[in-house]
């Protein structure tokens, strides 16, 4: 089993990370943390905190000359901006006066219809939002997206497993229906695209969705998808609520700050269609293994992965805090008035985008873990092949992978 905790506040000193039950054999260097970070930050429409703000990592458990060690990878990611917050964001008590003099103390008592403010307040009996709001901020997915990167090593090392996301939507702007889906190659690309969009003539016009809501003082949501090549079939369980990997993929997504749906496959649309029109026939590939003749279930049936190509999508509300503010009410007066805003993105969509495939890393290599156990990485991959020359000749079926997504030779126990 693979747990991961994450703590620390927006505007604490750092944030730290946990992530347990990895095992040995993971290479990985604080450079490829440092470039995941970097690829959060990246992204159209983002506020100004992320161009003054640095990501600054440091690994404090579990590695060792670049491998893992097996024991708890520990890290924490340093806010630079913490000197300007020290006393406001202060661990031991301070001087009230010292507090008033740094400019930053107001009482955030206007909350903003869309995040936190008001319920945490009232939850926690707090008379203000500060101490909701710094820990709902998504500032905390920098963590995430750290450890996410450590499971990414872990599942394309044990199990040949590589990821990509990409922006589908952004407010009413969408990549048409049939386009073709990135490949864990096009990450730099997609990283080098403003929106992290694979389509470039619907990539410049959210680049003007974003630039006309930014003028009119209004904010964006948009739609993401995670895609998982060379996914073994069998993760995940049919058994049981909570062992199903559907479920536990949705619950990592949703567990997103500001994301509000999930589908896996088609989704949504599946509901739409016909049985005849919905499922995926299963027929003999031309390598003499199966393979599935669409791929509208997003490469999971009865709650366990297929072999193919995994494919989850979540959904992200447009940005709370907008600027041309809205209604609220002052709780400290009762005053009819505009909620509290100082600075926010306009869309924080790409950035999701970093973080959903985060997320998905660690829920596969979860369940990676749990049906191939292994203390070091050599014996994790030293089952899935195992397990994957048990299946009998007639049940094997085609394996998506990103070496060669329809390649005979990338079928399982091949
Ligand atoms: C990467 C990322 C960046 C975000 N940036 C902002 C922001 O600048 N301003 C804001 O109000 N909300 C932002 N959000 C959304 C809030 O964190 C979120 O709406 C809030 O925590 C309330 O939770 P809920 O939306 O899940 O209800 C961001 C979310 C993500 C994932
Ligand atoms: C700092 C990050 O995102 C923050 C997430 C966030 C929120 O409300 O979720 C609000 C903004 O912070 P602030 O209110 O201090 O400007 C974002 O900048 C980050 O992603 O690293």
């Amino acid at each position: 089993m693979l747990r991961w905790l994450t703590a620390g506040e927006s505007h604490g000193p750092a944030l730290v990370g946990v992530l347990e039950g990895l095992p040995s054999g993971v290479s990985v260097t604080t450079d490829v943390l440092v470039a995941a970070l970097a690829r959060r930050r990246l992204g159209y429409g983002r506020g100004a905190r992320m161009a003054f703000e640095q990501d600054e990592v440091t690994v404090l458990g579990g590695l060792r000359h670049g491998v893992t060690q097996g024991g708890p990878f520990a890290l924490t990611i340093g806010n630079t901006e913490w000197p300007k917050w020290s006393t406001v964001m202060s661990a031991d008590p301070v001087d009230p006066s010292l507090l008033k003099s740094t400019g930053r103390n107001a009482a955030l008592t206007r909350p903003r219809p869309g995040h936190a403010d008001l319920v945490g307040m009232q939850k926690h009996g707090f008379d203000e939002a500060r101490p909701v709001l710094e820990r709902a901020s998504a500032r905390e997915t920098a963590t995430r997206v750290a450890l996410g990167a450590v499971a990414a090593a872990f599942l394309e090392q044990a199990a040949g497993i590589r990821l990509v996301s990409h922006t589908v939507s952004l407010g009413p702007v969408a990549v048409p229906e049939g386009s073709p889906l990135p490949h864990p190659d096009d990450v730099a690309a997609l990283d080098a695209d403003p929106l992290r969009c694979h389509h470039p003539a619907t990539s410049v016009r959210m680049v003007e969705e974003v630039d006309a809501c930014h003028k009119e003082g209004d904010t964006l949501g948009g739609v993401v998808e995670v895609l998982a090549y060379g996914v073994p079939p069998g993760l995940g369980s049919h058994t049981h609520w909570d062992r199903r990997i559907d479920g536990r993929l949705a619950q990592a997504l949703m567990g997103i700050q500001a994301i509000k749906g999930v589908e896996v496959g088609d989704g949504f649309e599946t509901a739409r269609r016909r049985g005849s029109a919905a499922h995926d026939e299963i027929e003999p590939g031309p390598d003499g293994v199966l393979r599935r003749r669409t791929a509208r279930a997003g490469g999971t049936e009865g709650g366990m992965t297929t072999g193919e190509v995994l494919r989850v999508r979540a959904a992200m509300k447009p940005i709370a805090t907008v600027p041309r503010a809205l209604a609220t009410v002052d709780v400290a007066t009762g005053e009819v008035t505009q909620a509290h805003h100082q600075r926010s993105d306009v869309c924080a969509v790409p950035a999701a985008g970093v973080v959903a495939e985060a997320m998905v890393a660690l829920v596969l290599a979860d369940a990676l873990l749990e049906k191939f156990g292994g203390d070091s990485v050599p014996e994790t991959a030293r089952n899935v092949r195992a397990y994957l020359e048990s299946i009998p000749e007639l049940m094997r079926t085609h394996i998506d992978s990103a070496d060669n997504p329809d390649s005979p030779a990338s079928a399982n126990g091949a």
